[in-house]
């Protein structure tokens, strides 16, 4: 049976009678296909990455795998709509803290409609992109005591500035509240989920080795996610941290250039990462969210611009 994802933290979602992605009791996820360009370009961006032999085999594990097309009923109502069918890769994780960080200081690209490249520019320049190489798309943190889930309007955390967002990294791997504003976050769990050898650092900077090199694709407006199991980490002290690669509605050839929009945003988010690793101990007391408005998000924030 079809299902709207519980930990969706980001996108155009199918909550309110919306159109937004399924999922399934079988670990799959399934995004609709936007009406215009957009689905069909993530849809030949899967299906040429899927078999192009120049994708090292190490690099594969970032992204989800990919199962084709299925026509299933749109979660608006709207009948038979072709979806993308993707590994859903939420569904082994039972408290998940998962963050989307759309990756590139613009998510304008030369290909694009005027109009397009108009809305990106705006939204680039109001949120920390410009100025970050970034911006965090949204996120939920779980607390120690399981009932206890942060998941922040998306707006409220789109536009922090470097401080706010060093404060939302350790807010991620801290075993102290997430929801309350005041406490200071204590980083118990930063090199259990950011550090080691197959933490998310790690994992940052094996891609980042490849798009030093990689000049198949321009991955504009995709968002890199960062996710983890607190239940485990409580409970194993391993988290099974993971980083993945989403969202290629508007990626295009890279024509034997480097995506240098893609790969310095990439290399911002993981100065910011490391940083919290060598000095956690660095901003924690400056810095403080209660000015923004980042209480939990309701089902009436759904999908709002
Ligand atoms: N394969 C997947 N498995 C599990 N969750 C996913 C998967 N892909 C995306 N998600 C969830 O859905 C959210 C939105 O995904 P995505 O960016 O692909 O959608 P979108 O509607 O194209 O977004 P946007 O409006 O930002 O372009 C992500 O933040 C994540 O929470
Ligand atoms: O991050 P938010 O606040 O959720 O905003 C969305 C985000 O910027 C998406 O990247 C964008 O899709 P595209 O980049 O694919 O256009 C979408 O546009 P849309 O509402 O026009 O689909 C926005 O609503």
């Amino acid at each position: 049976m079809l299902k709207i994802p519980e930990h969706q933290v980001a996108g155009h979602q199918a909550c309110n009678g919306q159109l937004g992605p399924l999922i399934d009791d079988s670990g799959r996820f399934y995004k609709p296909l936007q009406g215009d360009e957009r689905g069909s370009v993530e849809v030949a961006f899967y299906t040429s990455f899927s078999s192009n032999t120049r994708v090292p085999d190490h690099i594969r594990k970032f992204f989800p795998s990919f199962y084709g097309t299925q026509l299933l009923e749109a979660s608006d109502g709207s009948g038979l709509r072709p979806h993308l069918v993707l590994e859903d890769l939420i569904s082994s994780l039972h408290h998940p803290s998962i963050m989307d960080v759309k990756i590139g200081s613009k998510t304008w690209y030369a290909e694009a409609s005027e109009d397009y490249i108009q809305k990106c520019f705006k939204k680039d320049r109001e949120s920390s992109s410009l100025s970050l190489g970034f911006r965090i798309s949204g996120l939920q943190v779980y607390g120690n005591n399981h009932s206890e889930l942060w998941k922040p309007k998306k707006k409220s955390v789109q536009n922090l500035t470097a401080d706010e967002v060093r404060l939302i990294l350790k807010k991620f791997v801290s075993s102290t509240s997430p929801t309350d504003p005041n406490s200071v976050p204590d980083c118990s769990f930063a090199f259990t989920v950011f550090g080691g050898s197959s933490g998310i650092l790690a994992q940052l900077l094996e891609l980042k080795a490849w798009f030093e090199d990689q000049t198949i694709y321009h991955l504009n407006s995709c968002s890199v996610l960062i996710l983890y199991d607190k239940e485990s980490v409580l409970k194993e002290g391993s988290p099974g941290a993971q980083v993945k690669l989403i969202d290629f509605a508007h990626v295009v050839e890279g024509r034997g250039v480097i995506d240098h929009n893609f790969l310095g945003g990439l290399c911002s988010l993981i100065k910011f990462i490391s940083e919290i690793l060598t000095s956690p101990d660095d901003y924690s007391s400056k810095v403080c969210l209660q000015d923004s408005d980042l209480s939990n998000c309701t089902t009436e924030d759904c999908n709002k611009k």
